[in-house]
């Protein structure tokens, strides 16, 4: 498997209305329509920026991860997204490797992408996600 770029950072916040604002109207940048991801009880709106981009996630469930690191944490930076050219090739190496994973298969993520996580325990603390689009 290759990983080719960071293609997201997913930012947990209240409102998404209100949070664009820092990236719209501060720094310049347009931000792309909002989208409901409901296996992952979230709503999200992506800011491309250069190569990558900022993703927005606010919860649609008291019970869903995002509503949970807010609890937790407040807002702020939940994961970073990582592109690999081919997911279930990246999470069999992962697997082989002993490496904690949440998803061993990929789900579909907000613009059909294909998404895995891989448990921030066997990372130092970072929630890294795998995209595939
Ligand atoms: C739409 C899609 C897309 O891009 O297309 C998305 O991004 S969806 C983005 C939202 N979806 C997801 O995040 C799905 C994957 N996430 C999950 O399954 C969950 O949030 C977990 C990461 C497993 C955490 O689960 P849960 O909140 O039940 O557990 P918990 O609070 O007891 O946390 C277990 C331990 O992990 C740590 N922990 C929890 N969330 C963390 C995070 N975001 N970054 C770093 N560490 C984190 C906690 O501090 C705790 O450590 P201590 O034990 O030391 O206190
Ligand atoms: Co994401």
């Amino acid at each position: 498997m290759k990983t080719l770029k960071i293609d997201h950072i997913g930012i947990a916040v209240k409102s998404i209305e209100e949070a664009s604002k820092i990236y719209t109207e501060l720094l310049g940048l347009e931000m792309h329509g909002v989208e409901e991801v409901a296996e992952q009880k979230v709503k999200v709106a992506f800011i491309p920026v250069g190569e990558s981009e900022v993703e927005l996630l606010e919860s649609t469930d008291p019970e869903g991860p995002i509503a949970r690191f807010i609890e937790k944490n407040g807002e702020g930076i939940q994961h970073i997204a990582f592109r690999v050219d081919d997911i279930e090739k990246a999470l069999e190496e992962l697997k082989q490797k002993g490496v904690r994973l949440i998803d061993e298969k990929p789900r579909y993520g907000a613009g059909g992408a294909k998404i895995a996580f891989i448990h921030p325990k066997a990372t130092k603390g970072v929630l890294i996600e795998l995209c595939e689009r």
